[in-house]
């Protein structure tokens, strides 16, 4: 992946996936791509481009028709438990239980994982430091903002320490503030050794944390990379270029030149 520092093993390892929801009209074809730990990875593309179904087959949700999916270098049907516990998935919509109190998120989350109560108490409160929700911590989901919503869900999925943390369209509602403090709290993850891959359409706060990108068209793999890469893939020319501009150029030159925003 260009000048991306991949030492060491992926942490997800995509090989020549073709899937999707039926074998004869496939949604993704021949996708290739490697997250390794530490890093922040976008995932990007227009609506229908396959980042959902991307993601549906590396959490194990749909079987591929053609070629693998790894995490830590495990496939699904090697070892579940593995597998499964290894990923942790953030979706757009935060959907928290409405009679659980954040604090209460966290313990359920620490059980389900069988931690030890010690560990998981120490956890949670760092987790609650970090995030700077140590105040909600007895707050019911209906009494917190999305972005504090969000932020509940991110500390569940952190909570087990998972290789793997996958994120669909983490910004769209954020005020700056809690868009800084998802930011930070991700640089916390990938300091911590976790691979992120990050679905988003806001492709300026990716220009600035990703440390690759995926581009994704029709279901195929059109540009990867790092942001500069990725700019200089699509012929970008200019230094004041924009991810967004080589977003447009490169689907442009996907559709023939005939792609109008
Ligand atoms: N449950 C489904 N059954 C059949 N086809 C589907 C299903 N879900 C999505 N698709 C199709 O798969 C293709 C890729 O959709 P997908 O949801 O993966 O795109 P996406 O890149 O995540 O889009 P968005 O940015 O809008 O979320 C589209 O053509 C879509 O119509």
């Amino acid at each position: 992946m260009g000048a991306v520092d991949n030492k060491g093993a992926a942490a997800l390892a995509i090989r020549g996936l073709t899937g999707g929801y039926s074998v004869r009209k496939p949604v993704l074809h021949q996708v290739s791509f490697e997250v390794f730990p530490g890093q922040l990875i976008g995932l990007i593309g227009l609506n229908g481009a396959g980042k959902s179904t991307a993601i549906k087959h590396i959490l194990g949700l749909m079987i591929p028709h053609e070629g693998e999916v790894r995490v830590n270098g495990v496939l699904l049907e090697e070892d579940r438990e593995l597998y499964r516990s290894s990923c942790a998935y953030v979706p757009e919509q935060p959907n928290l239980f409405p009679h659980l109190t954040v604090g209460e998120h966290l313990q359920w989350t620490a059980m389900a994982y069988g931690m030890e109560r010690s560990e998981a108490e120490t956890k949670i409160r760092e987790l609650a430091e970090k995030f700077r929700m140590t105040e909600a911590m007895g707050s019911l989901p209906d009494t917190l903002s999305k972005g504090m919503k969000q932020k509940v869900m991110l500390m569940n999925a952190l909570l087990a320490s998972p290789s793997l943390l996958i994120i669909d369209e983490p910004f769209l509602g954020l005020d700056p503030l809690a868009t800084r403090g998802l930011i930070e709290a991700l640089a916390a993850a990938q300091a911590a050794g976790c691979a992120i891959l990050l679905s988003s359409h806001i492709l300026p706060a990716l220009e600035r944390r990703a440390d690759g990108l995926i581009v994704l068209h029709r279901g195929k793999v059109i540009a990867h990379g790092t942001p500069s890469d990725v700019k200089r893939q699509a012929g970008c020319t200019d230094a004041e270029s924009t991810l967004d501009d080589a977003f447009e150029l490169l689907v442009t030159a996907a559709e023939g030149g005939a792609f109008r925003a």
